[in-house]
Order: C-alpha cells, then sequence, then structure tokens
C-alpha cells in the first residue's frame, strides 16, 4: 500500500494538468492511466482524426485542383502512408506527454484500471489499481481527481456480439483501406469519419437513425446531406435490427431499406461515461447515463473526491474537459455560465454556440436572425467553397447574442468571434459597429447584424 497526497485517475485532459500542479507544489502525487497517456483526444479521437481528416482535404483538394487551374493528374491515395502519418503525429505527442509525467518530480505514473474500493465516507480513500497482467496494488489518499472520460456507447442490435465491428479506436488501427465502410450513427463521429473515407476511396453507407447531425438545424441537416451524398456517400435513415457477418465482411439489416453488406462495420452511436470502471461501490452520485454529479467547482458529493472532463457531464470535448482542469486550479473560478463553442469538422466544418433554432423559437423571447449563404460570403466565393450558412440569433430586448450556426469555410474558426462575445456579455450592436478584416468570412458579421430580421 502507498501512500499519496493526491490521486489522479485517467491521464486525460483535465488530469495530467492537475497532476503537474499538485506535484510542483511538492505534494505526491499519482496518475493512474489503464490504456495511454492522452486519454481519448490524443490516442483516438480529435488528433488522430483531424490528422487524417488533413489527408483527406488535401486529397479532396487534388481533385478539384484543374478548377483552379493546377493540373496535378492523377490522385491516388495510399492509405497506408496517411495513416502512418496519423500514427507517427500521435505517437510523438504521446511520447512527450509520457516524458513529462516521467520526469516531473513527486508524480508516479501507475498503469492500470483503478478502482475506488473502501467507505467512501472516509478521509482516506482506496484505490486498486489492476494492471494488464492481473497484479493489484493499493494506493491511499486523500484527494482523488477522477478523469476517466467516456467510450463508445454499443446499441443492442440483434448478431452484433459476433460481428467484428469496430468503434474509432480499431478504425484508426487499420492499415488497409476498407472496401465498404457502414457506418451505424449519423453524428459527430459517423460524419467526420464518413467524409474521410470516401475520399480517401471507400464506398461508405451511413445508416442514420434520427437523421444525420440530428441536433443542428434543419437547414444544415440537409446542406450536410446534399454535401455528402454529392460525394457518394449513401445516406440512408433507420436503425438496423440485426447483423451478421464475420472478417470477410458484414450484412446490415434496416427495416423499410432493406440489406446492406459491406466490408467493415463502424459503430458511432454515441458515448457512454466510464464511471462504471470505477467499481461498484464507489458511493458516486450519477445521472441516467452514469455521468458524476458535481457542484460548480467538480467537488462530488463524496468529500474529498472531483470529477473532471466528460465524466461530469458538463461537456463532452477536450477544450471542456482540459479547461475543468484549468478551472479547478484556479479557485475561485467556477464552470457556472460556461459558454460551449464546439466544431464538427467535416469539410467545410460545423461551428457551433449557444442556441440554435428551434431553441431560440422555443425560449420565449423576442429572437432576431442574422443569416448569409456561404455562397453570398466573398471569401467563400473566392476559394470557391460557397457551401454553407452564416446565422446569428440575438435577443431583440436584451441584445445578447443566442447563438451562432455557421457551416462553411473556416467555420470552426470563425464562429469562436460569437462564442467569445458571448462568454464576454459583448452586445451585438458592438460587433456590428467593429471593422472586421477584409476579405474574410468573418467580416460578415457586422454585415448580417446590421440587417436584422424577426425569427419566424
Ligand atoms: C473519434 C473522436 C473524435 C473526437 N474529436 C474531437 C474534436 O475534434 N474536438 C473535441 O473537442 N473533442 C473531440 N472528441 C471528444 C474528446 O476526445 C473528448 O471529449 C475528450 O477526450 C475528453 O477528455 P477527458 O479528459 O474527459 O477524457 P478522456 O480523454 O477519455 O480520458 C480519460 C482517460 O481515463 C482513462 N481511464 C478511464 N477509466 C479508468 C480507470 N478506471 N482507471 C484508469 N484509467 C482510466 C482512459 O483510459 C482515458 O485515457 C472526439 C472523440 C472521438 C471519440
Ligand atoms: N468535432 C468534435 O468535437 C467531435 C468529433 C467526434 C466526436 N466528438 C465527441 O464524441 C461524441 C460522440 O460522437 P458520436 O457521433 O458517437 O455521437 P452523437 O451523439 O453525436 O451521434 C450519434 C448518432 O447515432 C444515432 N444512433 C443512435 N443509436 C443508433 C442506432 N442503433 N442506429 C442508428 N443510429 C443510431 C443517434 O440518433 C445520433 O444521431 C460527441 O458527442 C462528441 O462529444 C466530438
Amino acid at each position: 500500500m502507498t501512500r499519496y497526497d493526491a490521486v489522479v485517475i485517467g491521464a486525460g485532459q483535465a488530469g495530467p494538468s492537475v497532476a503537474f500542479s499538485q506535484a510542483a507544489q511538492g505534494r505526491r502525487v499519482a496518475i493512474v492511466e489503464m490504456a495511454e497517456p492522452g486519454g481519448t483526444c490524443l490516442n483516438h479521437g480529435c488528433r488522430p482524426t483531424k490528422a487524417l481528416r488533413a489527408s483527406a482535404v488535401v486529397a479532396h483538394s487534388a481533385r478539384r485542383a484543374a478548377d483552379f487551374g493546377v493540373h496535378v493528374g492523377e490522385v491516388r491515395v495510399d492509405f497506408g502512408q496517411a495513416i502512418g502519418r496519423v500514427h507517427t503525429l500521435i505517437d510523438g505527442m504521446r511520447a512527450g506527454l509520457q516524458q513529462a509525467i516521467d520526469e516531473a518530480e513527486n508524480l508516479d505514473y501507475v498503469h492500470g484500471r483503478a478502482r475506488l474500493v473502501g467507505d467512501p465516507t472516509g478521509a482516506e480513500h482506496r484505490v486498486v489499481v489492476t494492471a494488464d497482467d492481473g497484479s493489484e496494488q493499493e494506493l491511499t489518499t486523500s484527494e482523488v481527481y477522477l478523469n476517466v472520460g467516456n467510450r463508445a456507447s454499443i446499441p443492442p442490435i440483434d448478431g452484433l456480439e459476433h460481428v467484428p465491428y469496430l468503434t474509432e479506436v480499431e478504425l484508426l488501427a487499420l492499415s488497409e483501406l476498407p472496401e465498404h465502410l457502414i457506418i451505424v450513427g449519423g453524428g459527430y463521429i459517423g460524419l467526420e469519419f464518413g467524409q474521410m473515407f470516401r475520399r480517401f476511396g471507400s464506398e461508405v453507407t451511413i445508416v442514420a437513425g434520427g437523421g444525420i447531425a440530428a441536433r443542428e438545424d434543419p437547414d444544415v441537416q440537409q446542406i450536410l446531406t446534399d454535401l455528402f451524398t454529392d460525394e457518394g456517400v449513401r445516406i440512408v435513415e433507420g436503425r438496423p435490427s440485426r447483423v451478421s457477418g464475420d472478417t470477410s465482411g458484414v450484412s446490415v439489416e434496416v427495416p423499410e431499406v432493406g440489406t446492406i453488406t459491406g466490408s467493415h462495420l463502424l459503430i458511432a452511436t454515441g458515448r457512454r461515461s466510464n464511471s462504471d470502471q470505477l467499481g461498484p461501490d464507489t458511493g458516486l452520485e450519477t445521472d441516467a447515463h452514469g455521468f458524476v454529479l458535481t457542484d460548480d467547482r467538480f467537488a462530488t458529493n463524496v468529500p474529498g473526491v472531483w470529477a473532471l472532463g466528460d465524466v461530469n457531464g458538463r461537456g463532452a470535448f477536450t477544450h471542456t474537459s482540459y479547461q475543468d482542469g484549468d478551472i479547478y486550479l484556479h479557485p475561485p473560478r467556477t464552470v457556472a455560465g460556461r459558454v460551449t463553442t464546439y466544431a464538427m469538422f467535416t469539410d467545410p466544418p460545423l461551428g457551433r454556440v449557444g442556441m440554435g433554432l428551434q431553441e431560440a423559437r422555443e425560449s420565449g423571447r423576442r429572437v432576431l436572425k442574422a443569416e448569409i449563404p456561404m455562397a453570398s460570403v466573398s471569401r467563400a466565393k473566392l476559394e470557391s467553397e460557397t457551401t454553407g450558412v452564416m446565422r446569428v440569433l440575438v435577443d431583440a430586448d436584451t441584445e445578447e447574442f443566442l447563438g451562432a450556426t455557421i457551416l462553411g469555410l473556416q467555420a470552426d474558426d470563425v464562429v469562436q468571434v460569437i462564442g467569445v462575445a458571448m462568454q464576454a456579455g459583448v452586445r451585438y450592436p458592438i460587433v456590428r459597429d467593429a471593422l472586421p478584416i477584409h476579405p474574410t468570412v468573418s467580416e460578415f458579421f457586422p454585415t448580417i447584424l446590421a440587417a436584422l430580421t424577426p425569427l419566424d
């Protein structure tokens, strides 16, 4: 048994910064990780997918090169090389993090799966860590920081347990391009991977229960559906009732659509909390989805236990998880009032903050809308990237920004103009009257804010 001043469980986005900070204060700290340092984002989430997306964007640009007067000849994708580039980048980043952990004074890296055992109400917490070979060690501490994240949620589809299906983890481990990738789920993961693999040359079918980008505004869903269809992705709406197959191929039965056969099956139907990995007797209060309930400074109901990142259900992104750690380390900051900005990295990307159309209509406020199709944005025209829309919603009475939906060129960055304005409490006339740079996408915020119309 080893005693620590603090034990961090999970080396994802929030855990390492909390561990480094505590150790730098001379406290004895352990960080326990059952997989690899860097968590989902670094190992099988944001970073490898965005590195792979870069190859897909290059392939797409190369195919369109002649439109710009550039002639590159036949475009051929070497998927092995593209995924090799991803692994080189990710391996380097992971090694950098591992080195920083190993070199930090007062910080021990413990590999294994952590469980909380014993009386959760006691002043000392017991953390049992099971290594890959089954051996166990026990750590005791008065402070536990949970940064355990989440994992793919696997829906109960008849036959699925007998089929070698993939999650994002296994998909990113492939070295050969799937001939026909069937993706169940039309959310972030399904759409980002679907577009990429199509651009690499796979046949792609997305089985989208609830539709494409189901939480977004209807016109955004339609633009994305048209874009994907034009690129040759087949989208079918429905939920599989049964799957079968083996390593040579899979069959997916979708009621009212029929049977779809493919070479690989990706399940991308949402995420589930890893809080269940911490054992059955943690005493932690969770919601119906297993997210650990916390106060605004991430304290759980169990004294001496904090929950940071995806596991607390207050965000589902790397930036929210990382910021949880930052907020915790800088009291009296709290997470209350955080404005969550996010992007979906299709090409072009979707940038989002705040309310969408339906939420605005249901808000009971007098809502004004500022909107322009990307086809009218000069920078988008100049780059022949005219797919998409810019929309900003404001409160007619308080002049607050309520939300923004930007689908189009550089939307992942452009949306942050409104995100920062919302976070800072800036009223829309300030942005309307600001001087923008020409020719940029953001220069249209003043233009559209000068022509607000009531939301119907
Ligand atoms: C394919 C994909 C693409 C994504 N793209 C983006 C993107 O572009 N932008 C974005 O912002 N977000 C993206 N996300 C989401 C993002 O990856 C997560 O929101 C983020 O990683 C959450 O960070 P976290 O620190 O809360 O948890 P994680 O990064 O999941 O880290 C949790 C860690 O805890 C470890 N762990 C869990 N239980 C235990 C235990 N009992 N004992 C020991 N260790 C344990 C896990 O192994 C893991 O390493 C993506 C996710 C996926 C799957
Ligand atoms: N760009 C980013 O920031 C980014 C990228 C990828 C993932 N992520 C994170 O990962 C999370 C998970 O992404 P995701 O795409 O798995 O989930 P999601 O919740 O975004 O989408 C899942 C979709 O699958 C559908 N679905 C559920 N069960 C189904 C079934 N049986 N058959 C067919 N469809 C079904 C749902 O209706 C939903 O539309 C996101 O919420 C986000 O936090 C973020």
